[in-house]
C-alpha cells in the first residue's frame, strides 16, 4: 500500500565530499529519491540551533510516498544517515545529518523505537517552518491540529525563537 509520509531532515557539519550542510541535505534527497517517490520538498533554510550549541543548521523537509511501512522506512532513512558518516553521539551534539520521520498518511505509530507524530514536532520551529510550505494542511493526529496551527501557537510561545529561522 501506498504511504505518504511527512520527514523532516538537518544538519550542521560539513561533509568531507559533500561539504556545506545544505548541500549533504541536497545529496540527501537525492539518495532517497532512488528509492522513494519526492511528492514535494520545502527550501532548504538556514536555522539557529535549539539547545546548547552554536553552530547554526540547515533544515528542510519533505513529503514522500513510499509502500514502506514506519519500520521499513526508518531503516532506510537510518541507513542514510551512517552512509552521511553520522555517528550516534550526544543527544543534541552537531551531526552531519538527521533525518526525522515527522508524519505519515496512517496516523499514529507507537513503538519503542519510533514515534509518529514525531513527540518534538510542535516545540520545533525548525522543523514547522520548513513543513508550513508543503504541509501546512496536513493534520497533526496527537491533537488533531493542522501543522499551520501548531507553528503559529509555537510563534506565539517563542517569537524569537521562530525569527531566528531564514528561509
Ligand atoms: N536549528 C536546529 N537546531 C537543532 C537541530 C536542527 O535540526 N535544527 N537538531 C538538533 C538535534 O536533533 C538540535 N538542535
Amino acid at each position: 500500500m501506498r504511504h505518504l509520509y511527512a520527514i523532516g531532515l538537518g544538519g550542521n557539519r560539513r561533509h568531507g565530499r559533500h561539504g556545506a550542510p545544505r548541500a549533504v541535505l541536497a545529496a540527501a534527497l537525492d539518495a532517497l529519491a532512488a528509492d522513494v517517490d519526492i511528492v514535494a520538498c520545502s527550501a532548504i533554510i538556514d536555522t539557529a540551533p535549539l539547545g546548547p550549541g552554536t553552530r547554526r543548521f540547515a533544515n528542510a523537509a519533505a513529503i514522500i510516498a513510499s509502500d514502506l511501512e514506519p519500520p521499513g522506512l526508518l531503516l532506510r532513512v537510518k541507513r542514510l544517515e551512517r552512509a552521511f558518516g553520522r555517528r550516534r553521539g550526544r543527544r543534541w551534539g552537531d551531526r552531519v545529518l538527521d533525518i526525522d520521520l515527522l508524519l505519515w498518511s496512517g496516523g499514529r505509530w507507537r513503538s519503542p523505537a519510533l514515534s509518529i507524530p514525531h513527540a518534538e514536532l510542535a516545540r520545533r520551529a525548525f522543523v514547522l517552518v520548513p513543513m508550513l510550505a508543503i504541509a501546512a494542511h496536513w493534520p497533526v493526529a496527537a491533537d488533531a491540529r493542522a501543522v499551520r496551527h501548531l507553528h503559529s501557537r509555537l510563534t506565539r510561545a517563542r517569537p524569537a525563537h521562530n525569527a531566528a529561522h531564514r528561509v
